[in-house]
């Protein structure tokens, strides 16, 4: 049974100087998922995260949050949520345990070492509990960054962009860490500008475009809807027209007769049947192949087609291969 959590209707903010970075977003989030928000720069991601977690002014629009109305009951409801944000912005002088045991009491909490201890072994910073953060790498800032949002135990944790540029590594090691704590119950808001991230991790994935939630669904049933399977067959003699025994297959002729191309399917696997259905009609027609190239959409593709080829966020070649 989904039980929501977060609750946003109507979500507008108007920055001074009018622009309009979150347009009337409705959205539920429910107890335990992890929900991706995908959105290329400027579309309104950190400011809707801001929204819920108390750092930027609604112009109009509800936010409930455990039950609790944000305008009305701000205190009680933040007390649950955690935020890793982009950066680190202060402590850079503390040591480790002293920042993330810090991070606690600004929620009014009882210090507990022992609960500190456990949050810092869990994302190996407990060797480098005495270290400054500003001695530490990259990847382990990021790190006492996840844990300093731990540290008071949320129930919803919102991680804005928690594996822009780390290595592959320490993304997959982030991956894991969040696939714990959606074992240990936690919610999880991420927002990422890696589709792979978001087809690896997410439960349900919401797409987002100047302040507009374009498209929410779960993963799966986004991938069914919009997938397609595309198979392009090489022929070993150029063919003039379709015969009649392959006219029920969603085929059309290439490459001056000598390619076939299907496209078809649903996103299920569907296509990948259906090719092999074809290949059996080929051979049965006495029509024969010299290679079949197929290719099941991702949501890479799913994006071009909702977002358009320039808007579909995603790591460019270079960084995809430097990572
Ligand atoms: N304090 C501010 N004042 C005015 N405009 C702002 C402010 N903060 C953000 N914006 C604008 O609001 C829009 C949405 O910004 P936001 O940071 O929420 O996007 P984002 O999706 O998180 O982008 P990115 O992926 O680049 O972090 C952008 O056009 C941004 O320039």
């Amino acid at each position: 049974m989904s039980e929501p959590i977060l609750e946003l209707t109507g979500l507008t903010k108007v920055y001074p100087g009018g622009l309009r970075a979150l347009d009337n977003v409705d959205l539920t989030i429910n107890k335990g998922e992890i929900f991706a928000l995908l959105g290329p720069n400027g579309a309104g991601k950190t400011t809707l995260i801001g929204a819920v977690c108390g750092m930027v002014t609604p112009s109009s629009g509800t936010i409930r949050a455990f039950g609790h109305d944000l305008a009305r009951d701000w205190r009680q409801a933040r007390k649950r949520i955690g935020l890793v944000p982009q950066e680190l912005a202060t402590d850079m002088f503390e040591p480790v345990r002293r920042a993330v045991a810090f991070s606690r009491g600004l929620f009014g909490l009882p210090p507990n070492p022992e609960r500190i201890e456990e949050i810092l072994r869990s994302l190996s910073l407990w060797d480098k509990r005495d270290e400054r953060i500003m001695a530490l790498s990259g990847g382990m800032k990021r790190r006492v960054l996840i844990a300093k949002a731990l540290a008071h135990d949320p129930d919803l944790l919102f991680l804005d962009e928690p594996t822009a540029g780390v290595d592959v590594e320490l993304r997959k090691g982030m991956w894991q860490l969040i696939d714990e704590m959606r074992g240990r119950g936690v919610t999880v808001i991420l927002t990422t500008h890696y589709i792979e991230e978001a087809e690896e991790m997410a439960d349900r994935v919401g797409v987002i475009r100047n302040g507009r939630l374009l498209m929410v669904d779960e993963k799966a049933k986004m991938m069914a809807r919009l997938g397609r399977t595309e198979a392009h067959i090489a022929l070993a003699e150029p063919m003039a027209a379709i015969p009649p025994a392959l006219a029920h297959f969603p085929i059309e002729i290439e490459q001056d007769g000598l390619g076939l191309c299907y496209r078809g399917g649903d996103g299920t696997g569907k296509g990948k049947q259906e090719v092999a259905a074809l290949t059996k009609a080929l051979t049965g027609a006495g029509i024969d192949y010299v290679g079949i190239d197929v290719r099941e959409s991702s949501l890479e593709d799913i994006f071009v087609s909702v977002l358009g080829e320039n808007d579909v966020p995603q790591q460019t070649k270079v960084e995809r291969e430097a990572v």
